[in-house]
């Protein structure tokens, strides 16, 4: 936590198949001052990432089959109401979602307490400097991404797909339940917005795994764009029909 602020943080780390990465991230985001408990939500992996996420000492919640971000990422807030009520988790943590595929650079998140803690921001997104290895994308799903964002909220961010991100408890709850798989990030700015609320791009010094250029990874790009859409369209449609309409899913 920054400097001068009591207020505690509890982290929650979606993770499918990251055995080789998960035990680095763990210990990355311990670093970070506030964090009093590190959830792991092992989203049906197949390798040793629970095993291992409890081994480095996290709360580990594992769902059975694979259900997407999304779905990992609610998962881990269940754990977070569970926690509260036992005691565990002050009612005024804010909440710090991170890839598990940071390893040791997930100690830079750390930037994104401070304006929520403080009060200067209801939810903060990092923003992520040149990767070493470059991507194979052409913008084709970060595009929809943001002119979907500007079209429903006037607000055009630098990276809008970026998972990395602090709440407070209001902006948690206006951003439940999450759009689904890869929606999630676009539909949770739009959410919080909506909401009144403020968000802020803090550049953070982080280095995860690109996505490249093979099928699988036009595999991936072509589930995002879908996820993306669905968020987008969701939204949209929402809009035209009113408050109403505002339980529709995704
Ligand atoms: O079914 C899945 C797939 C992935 N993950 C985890 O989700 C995180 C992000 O997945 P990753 O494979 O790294 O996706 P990327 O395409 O690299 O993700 C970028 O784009 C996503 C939105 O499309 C954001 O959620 C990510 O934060 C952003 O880094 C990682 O911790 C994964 O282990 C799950 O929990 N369940
Ligand atoms: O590689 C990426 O950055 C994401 O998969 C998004 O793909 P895009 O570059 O086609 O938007």
């Amino acid at each position: 936590m920054a400097a001068g602020s009591t207020l505690p943080v509890v982290v929650i780390i979606p993770a499918k198949d990251e055995a080789a990465r998960i035990a680095e991230t763990i210990a990355g985001v311990r670093h970070i001052p506030g964090v009093e408990v590190v959830i792991v939500v092992d989203d049906g992996s197949t390798d040793g990432t629970a095993r291992i996420a409890a081994h480095e000492g996290a709360e580990v919640v594992r769902h059975s089959r694979n259900y997407g971000k999304a779905d990992a990422m609610m998962s881990g807030l269940g754990r977070v109401t569970g926690l509260r009520r036992v005691g565990r988790l002050d009612d005024r943590a804010s909440v710090l979602f991170v890839d598990a595929d940071l390893e040791a650079s997930a100690q830079a998140v750390g930037a994104l307490v401070g304006p929520v803690a403080h009060g200067e921001a209801d939810m903060t997104i990092a923003t992520l400097p040149a990767q070493s290895t470059a991507g194979g994308g052409h913008g084709f799903v970060v595009g929809l991404a943001r002119r979907g964002i500007e079209e429903l909220t006037g607000w055009s961010p630098a990276q809008p797909l970026s998972g990395m991100r602090c709440l407070s408890p209001a902006a948690i709850e206006a951003a439940t339940p999450f759009a689904r798989g890869w929606g999630v990030e676009v539909g949770m700015t739009i959410d919080v917005l909506d909401a009144g609320l403020r968000i802020v791009e803090v550049p953070c010094d982080l280095h995860h795994r690109v996505t490249g250029t093979d099928w699988r990874s036009q595999v991936h790009r072509a589930a995002q764009y879908r996820d993306v859409a669905l968020a987008i369209g969701v939204r949209r449609l929402r809009r035209r029909l009113g408050p109403t309409a505002s339980g529709a899913d995704g």
